[in-house]
This record gives C-alpha cells, sequence and structure tokens, in this order.
C-alpha cells in the first residue's frame, strides 16, 4: 500500500510559515503583501479557484483584491487594467485566471503583465530564467510538486521521470524542473503527449510519474511499476447525484495504482492545495524583492 503524499496537510505547514513572516513585516509597521486576482467569466471551477486564493490571502494576513470582468471583456480592457496593477505601487502580485474566453489572446495577455509581478511565473523572461536555473518565480503547480517531493524527502536523483502532458502551466515547466541540477531535480525526463504511442511502455519504466492532461483515472495500477511514485495534477470535474453536483476525479486511477506505487498524490487534497500555498509563497516573495518595500 502507498504512501499518501498529503497535500492539504504541507499546504497548512506552508501557510503557516507565511503567515509567521507577514506578522513580523506588520509588527515591524510595514504593509502586509497585496495579491490580486483577474477573473473573467463565470467558469465554476474557475470562480471556486480564484474564491480559495482569496481566502489562503486572509489566512497568511495578506491583503487580497478580486477584479471581475464578464465574458465578453474585450482584450484592450484587459490590457489597460494589467497595465494598471502593473503601475500600482499598492500591487505586489497578480495574476489572470486561466483559461480565458477564446476573443482573448492568452499569450498577448501573459506577455503584458510586469515579470516582476508575476506571480504565476508563467511570463517568458520568468519561463526562461527558471529554464536557466536563475532566481524567478517558479509556476505553482511543478513549484507544489517540487515542495510535495522535498517535504517527504523522495529522492529523485538519477531517477526515471514520466511527465504525461505538455502544458505550459504545468507538464513543459515540470520537464525542467525535474531535470535541474537543484533538489529535487537531477532526473532523466521523458516528457510524453497525445502524440506519443504506447505511453505504457514509458510509464512502465518510471520511477517517478506525473500526469497532467486531465483524462480521469487514465493511469491504471498496471501501467506503473512496482514503488513508482505517482503525482496526479489532474482534476476533473464529473457531475453526480451529491450535493455539490459533481466530484473531482484525478487522471490516476487511484485504487489500482495505490497497491502497486511507493507513493502517490490523492485528488483532492493533493497537488491543487500546494499550487495554492507557491502563490502565497511567490506572493511573498514578490513583495520582499518589490522596489517599493525597502
Ligand atoms: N492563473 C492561473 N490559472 C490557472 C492555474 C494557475 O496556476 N494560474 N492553474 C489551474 C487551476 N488552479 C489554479 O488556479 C488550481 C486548481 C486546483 C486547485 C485546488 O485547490 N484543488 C483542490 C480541489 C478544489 C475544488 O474543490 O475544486 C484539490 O485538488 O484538492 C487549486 C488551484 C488552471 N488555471
Amino acid at each position: 500500500m502507498a504512501q499518501i503524499l498529503d497535500g492539504l496537510k504541507i499546504s497548512k505547514e506552508i501557510k503557516t510559515e507565511i503567515r509567521y513572516d507577514v506578522e513580523k513585516i506588520v509588527e515591524g509597521k510595514r504593509r502586509p503583501p497585496h495579491l490580486v486576482a483577474i477573473l473573467v467569466g463565470q467558469n465554476g471551477a474557475s470562480i471556486a479557484y480564484v474564491n480559495n486564493k482569496i481566502k489562503d490571502c486572509r489566512e497568511v494576513g495578506f491583503k487580497s483584491s478580486l477584479v471581475k470582468f464578464p465574458s465578453t471583456v474585450s482584450e484592450a480592457e484587459l490590457l489597460e487594467k494589467i497595465n494598471e496593477l502593473n503601475l500600482s505601487k499598492d500591487v505586489d502580485g497578480f495574476i489572470v485566471q486561466l483559461p480565458l474566453p477564446p476573443q482573448i489572446d492568452q499569450e498577448k495577455i501573459i506577455m503584458a503583465i510586469d515579470p516582476r509581478k508575476d506571480v504565476d511565473g508563467f511570463h517568458p523572461e520568468n519561463f526562461g530564467k527558471m529554464a536557466l536555473e536563475m532566481d524567478t518565480f517558479l509556476p505553482a503547480t511543478p513549484f507544489g510538486i517540487l515542495t510535495l517531493l522535498e517535504r517527504y524527502q523522495i529522492d529523485t536523483k538519477g531517477k526515471h521521470c514520466v511527465i504525461i502532458g505538455r502544458s505550459r502551466i504545468v507538464g513543459k515547466p515540470m520537464s525542467i524542473l525535474m531535470g535541474r541540477k537543484d533538489f529535487p531535480g537531477n532526473s532523466t525526463v521523458t516528457l510524453t503527449h497525445s502524440y506519443t504511442p504506447h505511453i505504457e511502455e514509458f510509464t512502465k519504466n518510471a520511477d517517478i510519474v506525473i500526469t497532467a492532461l486531465g483524462d480521469p483515472n487514465f493511469l491504471k495500477g498496471d501501467m506503473i511499476k512496482q514503488g513508482a511514485i505517482v503525482i496526479d495534477v489532474g482534476i476533473t470535474r464529473i457531475e453526480d447525484q451529491s450535493d455539490k453536483g459533481y466530484k473531482l476525479v484525478g487522471d490516476v486511477d487511484f485504487e489500482s495504482c495505490k497497491e502497486i506505487a511507493g507513493a502517490i498524490t490523492p485528488v483532492p487534497g493533493g497537488v491543487g492545495p500546494m499550487t495554492r500555498a507557491m502563490l502565497m509563497k511567490n506572493t511573498l516573495l514578490a513583495y520582499k524583492t518589490s522596489v517599493y518595500n525597502d
């Protein structure tokens, strides 16, 4: 039976550490860090994620603001708001919740964010710094996975890590970070995607499997090797008869994989809460490195 990598528990520990830091800042008569979240449209999952980020800010003692736009917002309106936030001395970091509606060019929006306030770590300047192992904001989900591996002291050096999915916010940065020279890292990385034939031939040989494809229960127990570390990034809402009206299902078939894996993340309560905790960490870093806070 696999060890459960409890992201919810570790995320609470991290938020307590951040809260402690913020208390020291405020005791020193300085303003707390300020995170702004931009939410476009009415996507149920995005609304829930953003509300949880605002709740996290409250928990760690940050100031937070939520800016809402209808799904019909124009690119120009969004760019105007981003420009305003870039210039605001009162804002340390901000995020634009993804996905965005089709009339908005996501790349244009990300490019418009001042890299010093890009606490999602999505701007190409920050992505490049990450790849070159320079100090910068790491994208929250990969950063959360690294932190989880670190806190559970999982050895990644020289291991074969297979990543499924090459998205700009998870798979691609994760593949770079796992191969970097720091800990956790130093893995040999295979990045698989929708055109990879016979993915199970890769996953069966992997010491670490990271799934980020959004295909419920895709990874079965017979696709992994004994003792593998299994990290599930996928979160799909599946409608059911519960009060909420849906349940959350990961990319990993937890029941069959837990019998074979050495360690495994649950959904919910695994990578998701770690993503949110890392956003708080990045915001604190933005505050500490801000030119307006010396
Ligand atoms: N601007 C961004 N947009 C998106 C990001 C991101 O990092 N920045 N990542 C994902 C969504 N995401 C963060 O925004 C995210 C997903 C899931 C969770 C989470 O806490 N999941 C919980 C379950 C929550 C629920 O009840 O639905 C869990 O897994 O336990 C946090 C953040 C896409 N967009």
